[in-house]
């Protein structure tokens, strides 16, 4: 349908227990701002986006000292797994008026190096699609299959990729997705693959890392200092 709004939906309310910091991760400054500022500065540069929305923690106690002139929606109805995050997230879309046809580009708080013109490739792949899709890496390395720390076999790797996000779907397709798959997903794509469907990958730098353990702040402080 022509007149399908884009809406982005950003996961913030885990607990970052692999990035070994005091505070979640998204919450730790790097390069100057906290985490999440600089992935919520680069949504804000997107053409076109008709809301971008945060899911926080209940008992989120850093949002607003950390990022005061955010003027998004925020919602404080995490749950306990990044999928419950999701589906609360889209519930909470939905009160704010997202339609089923309306696309949800879901993105993690933790990549804050994604570039406004790589969100604008995803869609521009994805508005016409059937399906909608995800940016993802094609793996560059020979991949090994490990068993107790050692290589057991060298696995095809021509058919292998790295799941990145955004990850962008219809609001409906993904709700039902998710409701049907439960919690156990690790991303929006895997739910919608569950019911048949192949998202559409959509070629991204390994530059959209996923700040998850304590060496990845140091890469992305010295990457986001090399852009200002
Ligand atoms: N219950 C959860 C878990 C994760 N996320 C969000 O999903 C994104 C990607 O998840 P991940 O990198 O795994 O973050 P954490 O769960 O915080 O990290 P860890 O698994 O190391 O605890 C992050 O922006 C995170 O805040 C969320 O909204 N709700
Ligand atoms: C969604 C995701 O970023 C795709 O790579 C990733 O799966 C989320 O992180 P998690 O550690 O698997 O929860």
């Amino acid at each position: 349908m022509s007149d399908a709004r884009c809406y982005a939906l950003v996961p913030a309310a885990g607990v970052g227990s692999r990035a070994g910091q005091p505070l979640p991760k998204q919450y730790v400054t790097v390069a100057g701002r906290p985490l999440m500022a600089h992935t919520l500065a680069a949504l804000a540069e997107v053409p076109g986006l008709h809301a971008v929305a945060v899911v926080l923690a209940p008992d989120d106690a850093h949002f607003a000292a950390a990022l005061p002139g955010f003027t998004g929606l925020v919602l404080r109805t995490g749950g306990a797994t990044r999928a419950a995050s999701v589906a609360a997230g889209l519930e909470g879309l939905r009160q704010a008026g997202a339609r089923e046809h309306d696309w949800v580009l879901v993105h993690d708080a933790a990549r804050c190096l994604v570039r406004p013109g790589w969100v604008q490739a995803l869609i521009a792949a994805c508005r016409d699609d059937a399906v909608g899709g995800l940016l993802a890496q094609p793996l560059a390395d020979t991949l090994k299959q490990a068993d107790a720390g050692r290589s057991r076999a060298t696995v095809d790797r021509s058919r292998f990729w790295l799941a990145q996000t955004p990850q962008m779907f219809r609001w409906g397709l993904l709700q039902s997705a998710l409701a049907q798959v439960g919690d156990a997903v690790t991303d929006e794509a895997s739910a919608i693959e569950a019911l048949g469907h192949a998202p559409l990958l959509v070629p991204c730098s390994m530059e959209n890392f996923k700040v998850t353990r304590p060496e990845d702040f140091d890469l992305a402080e010295r990457l986001l200092r090399s852009r200002a």
